[in-house]
């Protein structure tokens, strides 16, 4: 079944999202001032991560070369630059470009649930699509969030404000989880990490 919000709030409070926002922040302040910003925190059954700052990278073509996620090249990465403006501070996504961020929140998914990442409404209609991922039972740290420009307009993706929204569906007690079986991915820190084998 998927939870709700008093049982994400009483959970984040246990540490599951760290830091955490009990209700949804769709204002904050801003050099001085109150400015709207892409909503984040609580909803009814879901939970809007941030954007990290710190870190965002671009998918560049390099001539004669394919990405092997066997053996993957950082060079195919370009670190974006951070700027700043009355509105936020965000990066800009190219048109029909690729992206990797990471999240500003810490995650610790309990043993019997599942997260799914999905997309929020208000990047959907600017053409950006986030990947549809899970963060599976047992898996904890910063998600590398991955982000699709499909538009022919650039496109701006700010940080410290919401951009994807997590579900947890709740399972019985899976056998082994994602600490148990010791993923490759696990404690990933707030930098984007890279694809590995
Ligand atoms: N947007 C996302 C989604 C998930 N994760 C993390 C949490 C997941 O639990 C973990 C998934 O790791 P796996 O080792 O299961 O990944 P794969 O299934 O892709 O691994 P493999 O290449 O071995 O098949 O990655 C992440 O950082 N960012």
């Amino acid at each position: 079944m998927i939870k709700n919000d008093a049982w994400i709030h009483t959970m984040a409070e246990g540490g599951m999202i760290a830091p955490f926002e009990p209700a949804l922040v769709r204002r904050m302040d801003l050099q001085g001032t109150n400015v709207p910003v892409i909503s984040y925190g609580l909803s009814s059954f879901g939970y809007d991560i941030r954007l990290s700052p710190k870190e965002f990278r671009i998918f560049r073509h390099i001539p004669g070369t394919v990405i092997d996620p066997k053996h993957f090249n950082p060079d195919n990465l370009e670190p974006s630059q951070l700027r700043t403006d009355e509105n936020g501070s965000y990066f800009i996504l190219p048109a029909h470009s690729y992206g990797l961020g990471v999240a500003l929140e810490r995650l610790a998914i309990p043993d019997n649930i599942t997260t799914i990442c999905i997309g929020k409404s208000t990047y959907a209609r600017c053409g950006i699509i986030a990947n549809l991922t899970p963060a599976e039972a047992g898996w904890r740290g910063y998600l590398t969030l991955e982000f699709s420009n499909s538009s022919s307009a650039d496109c701006r993706i700010y940080a410290n404000e919401g951009v994807v929204q997590l579900l947890f569906l709740e399972g019985d007690p899976c056998q082994v989880s994602y600490e148990t079986r010791r993923g490759k991915y696990q404690d990933q820190v707030e930098m984007v990490t890279l694809a590995k084998v």
